[in-house]
């Protein structure tokens, strides 16, 4: 069998959010967020779950720093809630929720697990959301107000930032496609939705370098792969054109400053261009230290009219699925980082979030989820390709460590290398957590 072995400066972590974990969604002062209205709007979420209890890690914590520190990685990823921040979004802040991430961070950081920081990872205050949410600017402001609050609590203690996770899943998914919350389904608001965030990342950025906060920043994209089908140019440009929706859309404004001229062209002609004022793009484009990239799947896709916005249709070639139905193909992770290094240059990157659902239970005592297993064996291969291929990857974090709250699809879909039983949330380590952890130790694991 083929030895994979990875740098020994890399830093190997996990990754989760608040919402998906936290629970205590009305305890100590926490403000509504846009997911609480949603998941409690009938239909909006399978049977009907939501966030309120989630893994209870808001009480929970220390056990799970203790589940981090046995695994063995260096870096965390969690994310802080704004609305348990700023209830109302902006105005007065709750003491209690700053209190909570203080006892979280420093509880990682006396067992040697260095924090990053996700600002935000979906869970608008609903208070926000009443005045408009993302398609009004001065959200933009609210949450540089809210990073700025955050950089200043925490100089010092987190030095790894991250401003926005998925952009493209806050504008398109949840406002065009509308699975997520708050479920609109309307292109224009979703294109201006997304330029708004994109500069709040941006006013976040000039906040952290204004503040001089110890530590780096970047952004996390999600991304995907698109084979074409053929070798038939309409079938490469389809493809170009949906990778264009996740890539090129929020990663030209913040590299180069501009939106891509052909996806521009696309939402032109449903006349979805984003409102974008003067300045907007000088301030989105200016230099990040980092790039976080959020991988899962890949597709076989090739033109076909009207089919969607880009004339894509996906094609079914047989690829094996998790149990998200989600295609394993870890050939289009490593593509995918030769991409954006080709396009964008040598930038330092973090596989910020890369996993799989597998909705293993616990029988007798024991999770046996080998196709994680084989998934993450997968992709990591694919990722020291990409590594000797000459993307610069600082670390890999895997998504998730726990089971959680996954959206739409509730606690049905299990992505945790810890099982979590949602009636007594009891941890399970599964097969998958201790393979990481061997692996992590080893800095190399067996084909
Ligand atoms: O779907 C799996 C993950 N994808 N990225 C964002 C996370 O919040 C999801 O749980």
């Amino acid at each position: 069998m083929a030895i994979i072995e990875f740098p020994k400066e890399m830093k190997w972590g996990a990754a989760t959010a608040a919402y998906q974990i936290e629970g205590a969604a009305l305890e100590d002062g926490r403000g509504l967020s846009i997911w609480d209205t949603f998941s409690k709007t009938p239909g909006n979420v399978l049977n009907g779950d939501n966030g309120d209890v989630a893994c209870d890690s808001y009480h929970r914590y220390k056990e799970d720093v203790q589940i981090m520190k046995e695994l063995g990685i260096n870096v965390y990823r969690f994310s802080i809630s704004w609305p348990r921040i700023f209830p109302a979004g902006t105005g007065e802040i709750n003491q209690k929720g700053l209190q909570y991430y203080h006892n979280l961070v420093d509880e990682l950081l006396e067992n040697g697990i260095e924090p990053m920081c996700t600002l935000y990872h979906w869970d608008l205050p609903q208070a926000l959301q009443d005045q408009g949410g993302w398609e009004n600017r001065k959200t933009v402001d609210a949450f540089a107000d809210y990073a700025e609050q955050i950089f200043k609590e925490f100089d010092g203690k987190i030095k790894k930032w991250i401003t926005i996770n998925e952009p493209w899943c806050v504008s398109f998914l949840s406002n065009f496609i509308g699975i997520h919350a708050p479920g609109f389904q309307n292109l224009k608001l979703a294109t201006d939705i997304s330029h708004h965030l994109l500069l709040a990342h941006g006013k976040a950025v000039a906040r952290f370098r204004d503040l001089k906060v110890e530590g780096s920043i970047g952004y996390a994209p999600n991304t995907e792969w698109l084979e074409p089908f053929s070798s038939k140019q309409e079938d490469i440009d389809a493809c170009n054109r949906g990778m264009g929706w996740f890539i090129e859309w929020f990663f030209d404004p913040v590299f180069k400053g501009q939106y891509p001229h052909f996806m521009l062209e696309v939402f032109d002609k449903h006349g979805a261009a984003p409102a974008i004022q003067a300045g907007d793009m000088e301030i989105i484009s200016q230099k990040i230290d980092f790039v976080g990239i959020n991988y899962y799947t890949g597709s076989v896709g090739r033109y076909k009219k009207d089919a969607d916005l880009f004339d894509l249709e996906k094609v079914d070639i047989g690829y094996e699925k998790t149990d998200f139905d989600w295609n394993i193909y870890p050939e289009g992770f490593y593509k995918v980082l030769l991409k954006i290094k080709d396009q964008y240059g040598d930038i330092p990157v973090y596989i910020t979030e890369n996993g799989a659902c597998y909705n293993d239970e616990v029988e007798n005592g024991r999770v046996k989820d080998q196709g994680r297993i084989d998934y993450l064996k997968q992709h990591l291969t694919s990722l020291k390709r990409a590594m000797d291929s000459g993307v610069q990857i600082k670390g890999y974090l895997a998504w998730s460590l726990l089971d959680n709250f996954e959206w739409a699809e509730g606690y049905h879909k299990r992505f945790g290398i810890v099982h979590v039983d949602f009636n007594t949330l009891k941890r399970t380590k599964k097969d998958s957590y201790y393979w990481y952890k061997q692996t992590v130790k080893n800095g190399w694991f067996d084909m």
